[in-house]
């Protein structure tokens, strides 16, 4: 071990360590020699070399025993943006985010880095080359994302060098990697279901999709970062790929590896944007008597027909971060570990 970068003694806390992020910065966390404690509400890690915590974030007597004796925590826990549960999104990510910054006070840990996300700034309509300097969105497109900004508020504010307390925010933006829960399965989903034919605009606007180990990468780089009078002391940073590219194509890319037909024809982005919202308020006043999910909500919509890509210029200027995996290799290794997604019967093509 006297070749690794970083002492075994180096104690760091994953809270939502069972998730998809979670996972990956877990791994790596271990590879560069980290003790890693693991903290979520789900026992949906196997790793025999984390000590894991079950336990809910909002609870500071359940946060006490996996923050003994760290010195960082990375905090990526949040409900999933699709359980569309008003309540929990602000019980866990505002109320439970300020439970986990007085629990890591009290086990007098050192630095917290927050995964935020880019979509604090945005507002469902064009972000270009988006910087840090860009305000808070008034109205954010969920409200998911709404208490994302109260979250990152409060981990910024809490920045203390003082009190010896240092915090940063890292906002990526449309994580993807093996594993990932959300994007590929919804994707897969939606095309076996026939529903993948359309492209919502004209089909140029850019986005970012940033690949997992890039994520992790701009993490690990902020916690080693962060000390006392550094640039990052209780600021935002975007980490993406640093490769925009159509959404269409992205999401034509993943199809066609695995089979599945690229979306050809192309409907007007505000037809499909109100047709969204007249679906989701019918949904909501079905409720009461009939649960059905609509795939194009219009959160999905303004996501699929604006632009949003954002600068990671800030992030390479103060803590040297550069994508470790380019956009192309991260598809390829993206598409090769859906296997099991793959259509019936086709055959391997990239
Ligand atoms: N997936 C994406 O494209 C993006 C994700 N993010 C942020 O990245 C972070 C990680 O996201 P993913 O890994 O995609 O989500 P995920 O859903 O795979 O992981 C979240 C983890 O948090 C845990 N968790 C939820 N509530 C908890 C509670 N009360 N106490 C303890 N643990 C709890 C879950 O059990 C899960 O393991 C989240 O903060 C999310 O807001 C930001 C930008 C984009
Ligand atoms: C049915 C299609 C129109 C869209 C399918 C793909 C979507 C499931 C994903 C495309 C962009 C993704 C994204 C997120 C979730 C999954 C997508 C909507 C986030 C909302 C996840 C949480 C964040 O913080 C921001 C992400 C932006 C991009």
């Amino acid at each position: 071990m006297a070749t690794r970068s970083r002492p075994v003694s180096k104690k760091c806390a994953v809270i939502g360590g069972s998730g998809f992020l979670g996972q990956h910065l877990v791994e790596s966390l271990l590879e560069k020699g980290y003790s890693v404690n693991v903290f979520d509400i789900h026992k949906g890690i196997q790793n025999d070399r984390v000590c894991f915590f079950q336990g809910d974030l909002c609870n500071v007597q359940d946060l006490q025993l996996a923050l003994e004796g760290v010195t960082t925590v990375f905090h990526c826990a949040s409900p999933a943006p699709s359980s569309d549960n008003r309540e929990l999104f602000y019980k866990v990510n505002f109320i439970g985010t300020k439970a986990v910054i007085r629990a890591c006070k009290q086990a007098g840990v050192q630095k917290l880095i927050l995964t935020s996300s880019a979509s604090v700034v945005f507002e469902g309509s064009d972000v270009k080359n988006g910087q840090e300097d860009l305000p808070y969105a008034k109205k954010p497109i969920d409200y998911y994302t709404e208490t994302k900004i109260l979250q990152e508020k409060e981990v910024l504010s809490s920045n203390n060098p003082d009190e010896n307390f240092l915090t940063v925010a890292i906002r990526p933006h449309g994580i993807f990697g093996p594993r990932d829960p959300q994007l590929v399965p919804v994707l897969v989903d939606t095309a076996k279901r026939g529903k993948m034919k359309f492209i919502i605009g004209d089909g140029n606007n850019l986005v970012d999709f940033t690949f997992v180990k890039n994520v992790v990468h701009g993490h690990i780089l902020a916690a080693e970062r962060l000390e006392k009078n550094s640039a990052i002391c209780g600021k935002a940073y975007h980490i993406t790929n640093d490769e925009p590219i159509p959404f269409w194509e992205f999401l034509s890319r993943i199809l066609v590896g695995l089979g599945y037909d690229a979306p050809r024809y192309h409907l007007p982005y505000l037809l499909v944007y109100y047709l969204a919202v007249m679906l989701s308020l019918v949904s909501l006043l079905l409720k009461p008597f009939l649960t059905f999910k609509p795939t194009f909500t219009p959160m999905r919509v303004a996501l699929a027909g604006t632009y949003h890509y954002y600068s990671c210029e800030k992030a390479k200027c103060d803590m040297g971060y550069s994508p470790l995996v380019r956009l192309d290799k991260a598809i390829e290794e993206t598409v090769q570990s859906y296997s099991h997604l793959r259509r019936a019967g086709s055959t391997a093509e990239m």
